[in-house]
């Protein structure tokens, strides 16, 4: 039976130690790290996380900057805020909440964040940065897989790493990440051939499709560390009600697994985790202070 990886206890300690991060900041800059946050709309799923998110923000010591704005946005507009947030020297990350509502062009906003205050890691030159090893922000949700995996494993180094899922969030950085720790990586997709069969090579599987307990438990090499990215909200056994799965049949791939991460309580937890961490740093770099 496998290990269940507890992101939220993981979460819930990293808060704490950028919590502690926070106060050495404040004593030396004699100001909060600030966090800009910027939903567009009236999505409710984005509502939910941006609301988390400024609760914990706050209750990591920073500074939370909430815009809102309608769902009739311009794009100058939001370019025009976007630029205000870049130059305000009160704000070390800016995270603009997607998806942005249809008719805006999601591509041109998240360019327009500087890398030095893009704390989701979403820009090209972050991108960049991390494909050639140079000090950048990491996507939030890979790091934060990243941060379990090495500590349920402690060094990488020639694992066989598979990650499934190709999307420029979380399966290319994710990859990435993994390369630089000496593993042995695949990246699998839609078009990858026998994937049971690439799967069963992998001594780390992370799978971040989107595609509800899609990864069956036969597929799992015995032992193997298994980190489910997936959030995908399905209907429950009890009529009208729904529940979340992963993108891991979680029941089978237990029995087989070394150690797995659950869903909801595994990897969503870490990432608004990893966003506080990377602000912080942000604020640290800012300042002369990293
Ligand atoms: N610019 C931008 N950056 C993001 O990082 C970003 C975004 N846009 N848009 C939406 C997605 C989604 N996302 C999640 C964060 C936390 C949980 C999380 O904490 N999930 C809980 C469950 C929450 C629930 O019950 O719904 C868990 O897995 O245990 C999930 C999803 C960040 N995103």
């Amino acid at each position: 039976m496998a290990t269940r990886i507890d992101g939220k206890a993981f979460a819930a300690s990293l808060r704490e130690k950028v919590a502690e991060g926070v106060a050495t900041f404040v004593a030396k800059a004699g100001r909060k790290p600030g966090l800009a946050v910027v939903l567009v709309g009236e999505d409710p799923a984005s509502q939910v996380y941006v609301r988390n998110k400024h609760k914990m923000t706050v209750a990591a010591g920073m500074e939370s900057f909430e815009h809102r704005l309608p769902a009739d946005t311009s794009q100058e507009a939001l370019l025009a805020l976007v630029d205000q947030l870049n130059a305000d020297p009160a704000v070390d990350g800016i995270l603009v909440q997607l998806p942005l509502p249809k008719g805006l062009d999601e591509n041109a906003v998240i360019q327009a964040i500087d890398p030095d205050k893009d704390v989701d890691g979403f820009t090209t030159a972050s991108a960049g940065r991390l494909a050639t090893g140079l000090p950048g922000f990491v996507a939030c949700t890979p790091l934060g897989c990243l941060m379990l995996l090495k500590d349920q494993l402690g060094d990488l180094s020639g694992k066989n790493a598979v990650v499934i899922g190709r999307s420029n969030i979380v399966g290319k950085p994710m990859a990435q990440l993994l390369l630089q720790e000496s593993c042995t990586v695949t990246i699998a997709h839609s078009r990858t051939v026998d994937l049971p069969a690439v799967v069963r090579g992998a001594d780390i599987v992370v799978a971040a499709v989107g595609r509800p307990e899609m990864v069956k438990g036969d597929w799992i090499k015995p032992g193997a560390t298994v980190i489910d990215v997936g959030i995908n909200r399905v209907p429950a056994a009890e009529e009208g009600k729904t529940k979340l799965v992963g993108d891991v049949d979680f029941a089978g791939a237990e029995a087989t697994a070394g150690a797995i991460t659950p869903v909801p309580g595994g990897v969503g937890p870490m990432t608004i985790a990893c966003l506080l961490y990377n602000t912080l740093e942000a604020a640290n770099r800012r300042e002369g202070l990293a």
